[in-house]
């Protein structure tokens, strides 16, 4: 299933950090919509030829998460390219984008690229430092670049991102409230069933990641948690 629109949840798995082959193997087969790859950090070519040939292993649909150049590889079924809505420096928004169409664009497929809209609002995260994001934001700022995302730049994906910390339920509605064709992606602190349950009852995809490291058990029980 290679069509976002239809996705309830994904795990996001970090190159840069070990999974066994019997935790892979659960993972890929959890029932979750699809397999993202991807890190704010120490992600290189070789860890994520490593995990993408891993993966393609089993039939689940394994998109690349793109965070820097170097990591750009062929083999993946869809390329997510982040734009950080709410960074402060144009690098991030729209300048390494600008490089990579230069060095990449006569091989692209674009119809395998997505353009995810960030929102980062959990301003202790290595991904707000890195972007210098301005995650003070109430939830008109919110409801704004949700609204950007789907109406001005018809954004595929607005991903509402508080890695590491379980975010806030009442802006993920709110930006739901502004969102028809745009498809709504949250990620952040998801440790469990009840958590994937809440947020997903008003985002269209809920993003695990951390958690999958830290309680697998726990993290693989949030797929039946969303999927109807
Ligand atoms: C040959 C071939 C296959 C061609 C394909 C061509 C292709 C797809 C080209 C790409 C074109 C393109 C426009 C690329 C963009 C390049 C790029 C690097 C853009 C910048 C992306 C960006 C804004 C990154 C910032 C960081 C960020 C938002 C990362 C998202 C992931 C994230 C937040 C992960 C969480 O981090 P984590 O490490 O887990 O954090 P914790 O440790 O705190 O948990
Ligand atoms: O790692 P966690 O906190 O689950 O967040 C998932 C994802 O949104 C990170 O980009
Ligand atoms: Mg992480």
């Amino acid at each position: 299933m290679y069509d976002v629109r239809e996705w309830r949840h994904a795990f996001k798995l970090d190159p840069n950090k070990e999974i066994s082959d019997s935790d892979l193997e659960r993972v890929c087969e959890s029932g979750t919509s699809a397999i993202i790859i991807g890190g704010s950090d120490g992600v290189t070519l070789d860890n994520v030829l490593n995990l993408m040939s891993r993966v393609r292993r089993y039939t689940v649909p394994c998109v690349l998460e793109i965070s820097n150049l170097e990591s750009i590889t062929p083999g993946f079924d869809l390329y997510f390219i982040p734009t950080v809505l709410n960074s402060t420096d144009v690098k991030w928004i729209k300048g390494i984008h600008h490089q990579a169409v230069k060095d990449y664009g006569v091989l692209m497929n674009w119809d395998e690229i997505l353009v995810e809209g960030y929102c980062i609002l959990n301003e202790d995260c290595k991904a707000a430092k890195m972007t210098s994001a301005n995650a003070n934001l109430d939830e008109d700022d919110v409801v704004a670049y949700a609204m950007m995302a789907e109406n001005l730049f018809k954004m595929p994906i607005f991903y509402l991102e508080y890695s590491g910390k379980y975010g806030d339920v009442n802006l993920v509605k709110s930006a739901k409230r502004y969102l028809n064709n745009t498809t709504l992606f949250y990620g952040g602190g998801i440790k469990n069933a009840a958590q994937a349950k809440e947020m997903g009852q008003f985002a269209d995809v809920i993003v695990v990641g951390n958690a999958l490291y830290e309680n697998f058990g726990e993290a693989l029980k949030t797929v039946k948690a969303v999927m109807n």
